[in-house]
């Protein structure tokens, strides 16, 4: 279970993430959506212990990400926005090294690798320099390295962005099927398509502020809008944007 407690983040006088109050239960795939600049990547830091929060804590499994990370990421499987990698490395070799660090004995981290090599349609690549891989390739890697401990919890920073239309739809069934394993996802995209497929719920941010949480269904309801998860999402952003302008 993640678990946001007034989570807030001020970067000088700007205000990027506003306290935020929000809980996504042990098994749900959540879509954390925003337009640019709202907020998104600065939470998901804050998850992962990169960023210190300004007030207000974020638990997961009950443990506080900025006073636990180590223990928090033993639980998680994170995916940055830009995955970078040791140049001088190979795909598996990368691998390999994640799941060392992770405490995973090697012959078992070679198993998996291979698995998870072929799962993403890297066999081959796994033997060439990560340097060397294309945007979507990259992504791939990320999600093999964010998988390869078995993870409860996937943190994930636009898993999708960049991927062909082949890769993208391959990531979301291994997704789904990593949500009807019981894992937790937290997701954050621009894809609406994606989220409305992906997602039992969403949150969507806006200028730093929560202003919509819910079931497809329930945010259409609480906004009096109709349609796809677009149209619903460019209504309450429009909204809040005269609002904050007003
Ligand atoms: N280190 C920083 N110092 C000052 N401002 C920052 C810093 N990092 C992010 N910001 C600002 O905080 C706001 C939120 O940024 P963030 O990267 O969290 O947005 P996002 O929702 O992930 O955007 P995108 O969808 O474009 O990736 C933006 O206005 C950004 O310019």
């Amino acid at each position: 279970m993640i678990e946001f407690q007034s989570l807030s983040k001020v970067y000088g006088s700007f205000n990027a993430v506003k306290p935020l109050s929000l809980t996504v239960q042990r098994g749900e795939v959540f879509g954390f959506l925003g337009p640019n600049g709202a907020g998104k990547t600065t939470t998901i830091r804050m998850m992962m212990g990169i960023l210190v929060p300004t007030s207000g804590h974020v638990l997961i499994d009950n443990l506080d990400c900025h006073a636990e990370p180590a223990e928090v990421k033993r639980r998680v499987g994170y995916l940055p926005d830009t995955p970078v990698f040791y140049d001088y490395l190979r795909g598996r070799e990368i691998l390999q090294f994640v799941g060392e660090m992770h405490g995973l004995p090697r012959a078992e981290v070679a198993e998996r690798s291979k698995r998870l090599l072929a799962e993403f349609g890297l066999q081959e690549a796994g033997e060439d320099y990560a340097v060397n891989y294309s945007l979507g390739m990259k992504k791939r890697l990320g999600l093999a390295c964010a998988l390869i401990h078995d993870p409860a919890v996937l943190i994930l920073d636009e898993p999708i962005n960049g991927l062909d239309p082949r890769a993208s739809r391959d990531v979301q069934e291994r997704l789904l099927a990593a949500a009807a394993r019981g894992v937790t996802i937290f997701v954050s995209t621009h894809l609406l398509d994606m989220a409305e497929k992906l997602c039992d719920r969403v949150g969507i941010i806006h200028h730093g502020q929560l202003v919509a949480t819910g079931t497809l269904d329930e945010i259409r309801a609480e906004a009096s809008a109709s349609g796809s998860l677009e149209d619903v999402f460019l209504k309450i952003t429009d909204e809040a944007a005269e609002e904050t302008e007003q």
